[in-house]
Formats: C-alpha cells, structure tokens, sequence
C-alpha cells in the first residue's frame, strides 16, 4: 500500500486525514515539521500532506527541506484561510498542490490519489533529459538530423554565399525562418542588416509603404516621408515571409527590384537603386496561384531559380527527440524550474508519434506548455495536450479509414488526405494539402473568436480582406456557429 506522511499540529485534521485516508493508503502523521522530516528521512513516503502553520518551523520552509532530500515527493498543502498569496508562494516552490481547511472529504481523497499516482508513474528513469548544453540562449540552434534536414543544411551551406535570391518552401511552422537567417548569417552580408516582413500581416496598401517607403501626402494620413525596408536594407538581406500574400501592384514591384535592384517609394516619381538581397519564404502553392490568375508567373520564376524545401515534420519523426531534448532544455532554464529531470519514455512516446499538423512551432508549444504545467519533475503523458495523448497513433489503436471518416475537421488528417490522393494517383497534391491545412487554421481561429472576423484576422496575422476571401474560397458559413457548407 502506498505510504502518506500527514503533518499538521492540529490533532482533528490528523484524526480526518488518517480516517479519509486509510483505505488508500498507509497513514503516518506528525505533529511537527522536525518530527515529519525526521520519519520521512527514516521511511520512503509516496505524498505529504502538509500544513501550512506548523508550530516549529513555518510549513514553506519545511517544504523547501522535504524538497531537497527527496524532490519527487508530491507535497499537497494545508491552510486554514484560501490565502492566495501563500497558494501561489507554493506552487511556485513546487507544491504539487493545494487544499484549503476545513478539509472535504471527497476532494482530499481525490487530491491524494492523484499526487500518489503521479508520484508512482513519474518515478521511471527519464528517456530524455532536460539538462541539454544545447541551451546556450545566446545560439539561434537549428536542430535536424533526419536525412532530410541534412540535405537541407546542405542546400543552405552550398547557396548561402551566392548573390541569388532564394525561396524557402513548407508548411507552416517547419523553419522557413530559421532557415533565412541561416542564410543570411552564412553570407557575404553576414555584418550587414537582416530585415525581415510578414507579407500576409499588412493590408496591402500599408505593404506597399511598409517595403518601399512613401512621400509626404501620398495617401491619407501619410504625414511625412517614410523610408522603405527596401532602402533600410540596401547592402543587406530582406526576408519577405508568406510571399504569395501579395496584391499585384506589390507583385510588380517587387518584381522590379528583382530584376534591376530600382523602386519608386508610393506617391513619389524619383527613382531609387537598392542592393538588396532578397529570401522569399511561402506555405502557398505558388504554381497553382500563377494559373488561377492570382500570381505573376515572371515573379514566380525570379524567386525560384534556387529553392529550399522544408520538409513537415511528420516526415521527420526522427528528429522530435533531439527537438524536445533543446526546447526542454531552454523552457527549464527560462522558467527556472531547477528540479526538472525530463520526460518520461510513455511521453515520449506520444510525442514520437503525433503527426505535428503545426510542425516545430506545435512542438516547441508544447514542451513549452508541458515546463510550465507539470508539478513533478518528470513529464507524463498526462501533462500532454489531449490531442496528443490520446491521438490514435500514439495508442496505435485506430486505422487511417476510420479516423477519416470519424472527423474530418480534426485537422490532423493530412497524411491520411496526402495517401488518400496518392492513391488516387492525384496530380494537386500540394494545393490540395494546404488547401486543408489552411481551412482547418480559418475554421477554428473564426470559431474561437465566435464568427468576429477583425479579431479573426489579427489572430491569424492576416488581413481582413483575405480572411474574408479564403472564407469565400472553403465556405465557411458565419452562423450562430462557424461552419464549413457542403460542396453543392
Ligand atoms: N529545426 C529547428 N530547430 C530548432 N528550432 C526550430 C527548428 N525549426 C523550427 N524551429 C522553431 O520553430 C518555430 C517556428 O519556426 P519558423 O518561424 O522558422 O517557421 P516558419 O516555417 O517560418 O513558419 P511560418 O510559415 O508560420 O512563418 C520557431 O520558434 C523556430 O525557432
């Protein structure tokens, strides 16, 4: 039977917790903080309930000395008051957590199973460490060594120096950025400015102004001249992000500055030269765009003279492992949580086998999120956002058929969509693929902001009017609720 440590010098509270407590576990109390450690140092304790006002030692202090001889030990404080102050004081330290007297005695049951619990499944050795040298915050690391990021890293190494521009293709949240710096920082204009612009976060009016600058009284509120990134940058290196989110008048633009290095800022007639060099970046199916009229093939075919490819990282399960060894390792020291060991094998396990619809950005959340909530200091799968932990693959229970016929709008269907076409021996798999992606991320950011598209848009980082045409493009029905139509 697992073993409870109850320490309290109030002897009602010792008679409820060995009476509540006694079919669930061995129940030894103290009176004292001095006597508690002191069984606790003789005896292995699986949870201590704690109060928070001893007579010889104050209860915080008392933790901190449980702590430091056996940091694994959920500690559930006691406290006469629902003082938040001391409640956040403790959760801070670590507490596992926190009940207020008069004790109830559903809820102090349910708290000590848990704790127990928690302590019996994170007492397996870690399978990934959270002490990493690789979080030296000061190094922008790009982790890979999945034979597919190798190639990339090759890519980068072998175009790095050379004048060109480059585009940096892939889904969303796979390094397309981490990508353009490292570029940038493997260039012969590694010492001058890296600039970098979101194409699909500015109204297309203010994109124009934001790249090449205006003219006093070019357009309403333009109240002196401002200079573009494209003049900012001259010498250096512009990042243009979501690259296919660009009104024509930009398009042709930036078309210019490819081809012959001149702009105009808007509303002026002066011509001006910038040696910019320029690494576009997009999740959009470019080709697609150029025959659906919405894309300049002559830009398309500047930008892509040499393209890197940025592979999902569904497609590279092999590096989750040292991805969460680095983003574990920097949350600990950013969060300051000293007492984290790592994850255990069940975590990473699931981690190992969700498809990542979010990519490394996902990833890099999660293990952030996971720092942050756990009060042990192993992670256990039941920290994991749900999705994860009960996604069919990581319980390998669920074929691909059923879990696309169960939810289509699950959004993390797109490797059974991406067979599915390849069966079907498709020749649009890539626009069909983000077509799912994108509508997905639409549905559900309209819906968490209950249909308001403003909000929507600013969540998203675009602009209205292309919320408004990628809700035109999937149907998405702005009811009472956010739905998608049926294709008539
Ligand atoms: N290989 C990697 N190693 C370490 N961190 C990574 C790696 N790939 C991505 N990241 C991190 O994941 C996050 C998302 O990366 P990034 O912004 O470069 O993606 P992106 O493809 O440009 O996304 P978007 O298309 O949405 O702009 C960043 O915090 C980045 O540092």
């Amino acid at each position: 039977m697992p073993k409870l440590l109850v320490i309290d010098d109030d002897r009602a509270i010792l008679a409820i917790a060995e009476r509540t407590l006694s079919p669930i576990a061995d129940v030894v109390t103290a009176s004292t903080a001095g006597d508690g450690l002191k069984k606790l140092r003789s005896t292995p304790f699986d949870a201590v309930l704690l109060d928070i006002q001893l007579p010889d030692q104050n209860g915080l202090a008392a933790f901190c000395e449980i702590r430091e001889y056996d940091r694994r030990i959920p500690v559930i404080f006691m406290t006469v008051e629902a003082a938040s102050e001391t409640a956040i004081e403790a959760m801070q330290l670590g507490a596992f957590d926190y009940i207020a007297k008069p004790l109830s005695v559903d809820p102090l049951r349910d708290l000590v199973e848990k704790a127990i619990e928690q302590r019996q499944i994170s007492s397996v050795p870690v399978a990934i460490s959270a002490d990493e040298t690789a979080a030296d915050k000061s190094a922008e690391l790009f982790i890979g060594r999945s034979p597919a990021m190798l190639e990339v890293f090759k890519a980068i190494g072998k175009v790095a120096k050379q004048n060109v521009p480059i585009l940096v293709r892939g889904e969303s949240g796979t390094g397309k950025e981490l990508v353009a710096r490292a570029l940038f920082q493997h260039s012969h204009r590694a010492d001058e400015t890296f600039l970098a612009v979101n194409c699909a976060a500015l109204p297309d009016n203010l994109l124009e102004s934001e790249l090449f600058g205006h003219e006093k009284g070019a357009f309403t509120g333009a109240e002196s001249r401002r200079i573009g990134k494209f003049e900012q940058c001259n010498g250096g290196t512009l990042f243009l992000d979501e690259i296919g989110d660009m009104a024509p008048t930009v398009q042709a633009k930036v078309l210019r500055v490819l081809q012959e290095q001149r702009f105009e800022r808007v509303g002026g007639n002066k011509e001006l030269t910038t040696d910019v060099r320029i690494i576009a970046a997009t999740n959009r199916p470019l080709e697609q765009m150029v025959s659906d009229g919405d894309y300049r093939e002559d830009l398309l075919y500047r930008l892509n003279g040499v393209t890197i490819d940025l592979p999902p990282l569904r497609d590279r399960l092999s590096d989750v492992e040292s991805l969460i060894r680095f983003f574990l390792a920097q949350a600990k020291l950013e969060f300051n949580k000293p007492d984290l060991e790592g994850l255990s094998p069940d975590a990473v396990k699931s981690l190992t086998n969700y498809e990542w619809p979010g990519n490394v950005r996902q990833l890099r959340a999660v293990v952030r999120r996971c720092v942050l909530d756990t009060v042990m200091p192993v992670i256990t799968p039941e920290v994991l956002p749900t999705e994860i932990h009960n996604s069919p693959k990581s319980n390998d229970s669920t074929t691909d058929s059923e879990t696309v016929e169960k939810s289509e709008e699950s959004g993390t269907q797109l490797p059974q969509l991406v067979r599915r076409l390849l069966q079907e021996r498709s020749t649009n798999v890539y626009a069909e693929a983000m077509e799912y992606m994108e509508s997905y991320v639409i549905l559900q950011v309209l819906r968490s902001t209950g249909g308001n598209q403003s909000q929507a848009a600013e969540t998203l980082g675009i602009t209205r009017g292309k919320l408004r045409d990628r809700i035109n493009t999937y149907k998405i029905e702005l009811k009472s609720d956010v739905v998608v139509k049926e294709n008539e």
